[in-house]
């Protein structure tokens, strides 16, 4: 079948190289000259080595990268659904720009499958109509279904092929022929929504539990604190009940899915409660660490502190709402004054920091990283604020000679909590 997948970023090349490594016919369609061009090179932009070897081949099976739109008996909509901070709405503009370019091109018989994460409601009432500009009706000449995407950032290249999909038509037929389609590629088991928003709704819904249940863990964390008990050892015990699978808690909840997704889910709703607390507690989590500093160190004022770590999780490079970013922007002088304008509501004071901040994984240009003996130079205190690997390996020896201070705060539980402490650390862990 003749494939055209409209954005190749990350979940549109995976889906395209899927495609391509199972006989289709694909064509790569980015506006992106770069991303296409790097990609003809033989260079996909992945750190993710399986995702990468997938891609490769998928080049070599004709996947073809292009700024030009073909005609296919198949479009798959995989562009970006960003979250607009202020309104806690999602742009759908890159959708509805991918539909008017879809309905340039669309044949009686194609196929629309849209992958990207929308809110519900938006296959049937915004990308519908625009397709009908074609003149041809949807779900009469042409199908149109919602696929969403759930791989897991880290693990892509198993769960593309692995992970159940969730498929909801605009009518049986779409639904029917979208089935078809997807049961040909993966090992999954499909199952069929009711209807185009259901699977819309239920993509949200997934992530939402995981922001939710993420939140439950970190206000266990709180209320463990208060306690002077590990809230990890609290959580392993409570979990050996078979009907209890608390999270683990942490800085906060990052990325640009599980932190936007409840906003999505909401879109078109008065009824968020349970759900947008659970933001409000994930996001209040970096207020707890600066907490925990102030703590440990008596007081935030001039003091030194090594943030390690301002990728969104563990082992990826991306910083997109990460709380290591947040983490950074509270501690230094415009976020001081931030928590300090939250005075009056008890949140706390916090003078100038000097913040350093090293991360192996990420490049960006949000905050300036160094090396990893700079940030803990003279540093009075540590944050492992992402859970990469890398960190279990620093030495609390050297650490303990580079760092004027001797408090450490791990994020994550990810330290040697014993070897720290024996070298002289204050060690908390969320
Ligand atoms: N990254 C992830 O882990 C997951 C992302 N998703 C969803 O998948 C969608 C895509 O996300 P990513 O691949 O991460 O984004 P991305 O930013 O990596 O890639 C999107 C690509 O679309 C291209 N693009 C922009 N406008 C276009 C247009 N009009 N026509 C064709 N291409 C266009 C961009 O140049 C870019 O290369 C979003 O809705 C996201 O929420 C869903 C599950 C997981
Ligand atoms: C329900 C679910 O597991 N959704 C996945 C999620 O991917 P993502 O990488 O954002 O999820 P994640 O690994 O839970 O990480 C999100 C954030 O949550 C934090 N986190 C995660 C688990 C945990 O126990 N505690 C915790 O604090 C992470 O550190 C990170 O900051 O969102 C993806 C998406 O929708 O883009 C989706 O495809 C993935 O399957």
């Amino acid at each position: 079948m003749k494939i055209c997948v409209h954005g190749i970023g990350y979940i549109g090349l995976a889906t395209a190289a899927l495609f391509a490594n199972n006989g289709h016919d694909v064509v790569g369609y980015d506006p992106d000259e770069e991303l296409v061009e790097e990609l003809r090179a033989g260079n996909p932009r992945t750190t993710e080595a399986e995702l990468r070897e997938y891609v490769l081949d998928a080049l070599d099976a004709g996947l073809e990268p292009s700024t030009e739109v073909v005609e296919a008996d198949c479009h798959i909509v995989c562009v970006p659904t960003p979250y607009e901070a202020d309104s806690k709405r999602a742009d759908l503009s890159y959708v509805e720009m991918s539909g008017r370019t879809v309905a340039e091109y669309l044949r009686e018989d194609d196929m629309v499958i849209l992958e990207s994460t929308v809110p519900p409601g938006t296959t049937e009432e915004v990308l519908a109509p625009i397709l009908a500009a074609s003149e041809l009706t949807p779900g009469e000449d042409f199908s149109l279904a919602h696929c969403p995407e759930t791989v897991l950032p880290g693990n892509i290249a198993h769960e593309l092929v692995h992970n159940d999909r969730i498929i909801g038509g605009i009518d049986d037929e779409s639904a029917d022929k979208t089935i078809a389609l997807y049961e040909s590629l993966v090992e999954g088991d499909i199952h069929r929504a009711p209807d185009a928003t259901t699977a819309e709704f239920v993509k949200l819904s997934q992530n939402a539990y995981r922001d939710v249940n993420i939140a439950f863990a970190n206000e266990l964390a709180r209320v463990a604190n208060d306690y002077g008990i590990s809230s990890r050892d609290a959580i392993d015990l409570a979990n050996v009940h078979p009907r209890v699978d608390v999270l683990n808690p942490g800085p906060g909840v990052g990325g640009h899915c599980l932190p936007i997704d409840p906003w999505f889910l909401g879109q078109f709703s008065d009824s968020l409660d349970l759900i947008a607390t659970a933001r409000r507690v994930n996001d209040g989590m970096v207020d707890f660490v600066v907490e925990l500093l102030d703590g440990e160190l008596g007081s935030l004022d001039d003091a030194s502190v090594a943030v390690l770590g301002v990728a969104y999780k563990g082992n990826v490079d991306d910083a997109r709402h990460s709380p290591g970013l947040r983490l950074v922007e509270r501690l230094t002088a415009a976020g001081s004054r931030e928590v300090g304008a939250a005075a009056a509501d008890g949140g706390q004071l916090v003078g100038d920091v000097d913040v350093r901040v090293h991360d192996p994984h990420v490049r960006t240009d949000a905050v300036d990283l160094v090396d990893l003996d700079t940030a803990l130079d003279g540093a009075d205190a540590m944050v492992v604020a992402a859970g990469h690997d890398a960190f279990r390996d620093v030495d609390p020896a050297e650490a303990a000679d580079l760092m004027d201070g001797r408090v450490v705060v791990d994020g994550f539980s990810i330290l040697d909590a014993d070897a720290w402490r024996d070298a002289g650390f204050d060690y908390v862990e969320i």
